[in-house]
């Protein structure tokens, strides 16, 4: 039996970014929203766990024990007690350390594909819990939709969204640390006084209404300053995006990947091509559902 998991990338459409903790993570309030560019981790029956690797961004991701869906495969295993394997097929269509959480979303589909595969029927809360282990943005990779994040992001409550989104990516060459982003905003505000995180209520009524002019004012990335202090250039994507018709534009997560807010899916697809036409590669994008799981 071979088992497909089609698993999609994030954004966040806030992130606010509070004190650090005692265990060296931040608390965060975010509002993360899956979008249609996926991953897909296949699994099939071996003797142990193993990841073969391709699609367009193989070459930048580790084929070793140290891919997220080896881990998450493997932390399955263990909480089983099972002796099984698994080899695992990552299709890697998520730009590597680009702020879109393509790890994550491949050690999501590792943990789908292996439950299926190995007729485990986990519950929810068991994988959501082994999820956290593996990684902050796990639980949400997950999830899908579009959710509220609080915690270190992996205590997540479902949002409604209203209508349609339509988003724009443009991507960047060579990712951003997600490690070294968190430590520069640290660094960039230790004279500040960091507040408590919080997400608006005002972006989670543009959300529920899908109103697209009070959504464009509320994006924000605590983040941002610190993907920009490391990657300036990015400072003139987001400039070219708004000069392109985009409502807002902000840097996704961690980074370098920008997101734009198009007012339709026709203003969504002329913007892509506008940045790519200017040498920026784009690619036009809309909310999606949770994972997929297939034989
Ligand atoms: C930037 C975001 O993608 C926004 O959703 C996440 O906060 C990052 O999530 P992730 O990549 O799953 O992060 P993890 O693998 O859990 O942690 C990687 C590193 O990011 C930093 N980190 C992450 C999450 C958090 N709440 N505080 C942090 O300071 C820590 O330095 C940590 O060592
Ligand atoms: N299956 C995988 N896909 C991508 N990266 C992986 C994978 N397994 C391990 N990694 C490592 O994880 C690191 C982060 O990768 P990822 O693509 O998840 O970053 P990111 O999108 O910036 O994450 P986030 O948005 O969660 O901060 C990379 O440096 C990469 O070497």
């Amino acid at each position: 039996m071979k088992v497909i998991a089609r698993v999609p990338a994030k954004i966040n459409l806030m992130l606010s970014v509070g004190p650090v903790r005692s265990d060296g993570f931040h608390e965060l309030a975010t509002v993360f929203h899956a979008v249609s560019l996926y991953d897909e981790v296949s699994a099939v029956h071996a003797d142990a766990v193993s990841v073969s690797v391709s699609g367009p961004y193989a070459e930048h991701t580790p084929a070793d024990e140290s891919n997220l869906a080896v881990r998450a495969a493997r932390a399955l295993a263990r909480r089983a007690r099972l002796r099984s394997g698994a080899l695992l097929r990552v299709h890697k269509a998520i730009p590597v350390a680009a702020g879109l959480a393509g790890g994550s979303a491949d050690a999501a589909g590792a943990l789908l594909a292996c439950d299926r595969l190995w007729g485990l029927r986990m519950p929810e809360s068991r994988l959501s819990a082994l999820a956290a282990g593996l990684g902050s943005d796990v639980p949400f990779a997950l999830s899908g939709g579009t959710a509220v994040g609080t915690g270190r992001g992996e205590r997540l409550r479902p949002v409604p969204v209203g209508g349609s989104l339509h988003w724009v990516l443009a991507f960047a060459d060579g990712g951003l640390s997600t490690p070294e982003v968190y430590r520069r905003l640290d660094d960039l505000r230790s004279d500040r006084k960091v507040p408590a995180p919080a997400v608006p209520g005002e972006l989670l009524a543009a959300l529920s209404s899908a109103d697209v002019d009070a959504l464009a004012g509320l994006l924000h990335n605590d983040l941002q300053e610190a993907a920009l202090a490391l990657r300036p250039a990015l400072g003139d994507t987001l400039r070219a995006g708004r000069e392109l018709g985009a409502l807002a534009g902000i840097v996704s997560g961690s980074g370098p990947t920008c997101v734009f807010l198009a007012r339709d899916g026709v203003s969504a697809g002329a913007l892509a091509v506008g940045l790519a036409s200017s040498g920026t590669c784009a690619s036009a994008v809309a909310v999606t559902g949770p994972a997929t799981i297939g034989t």
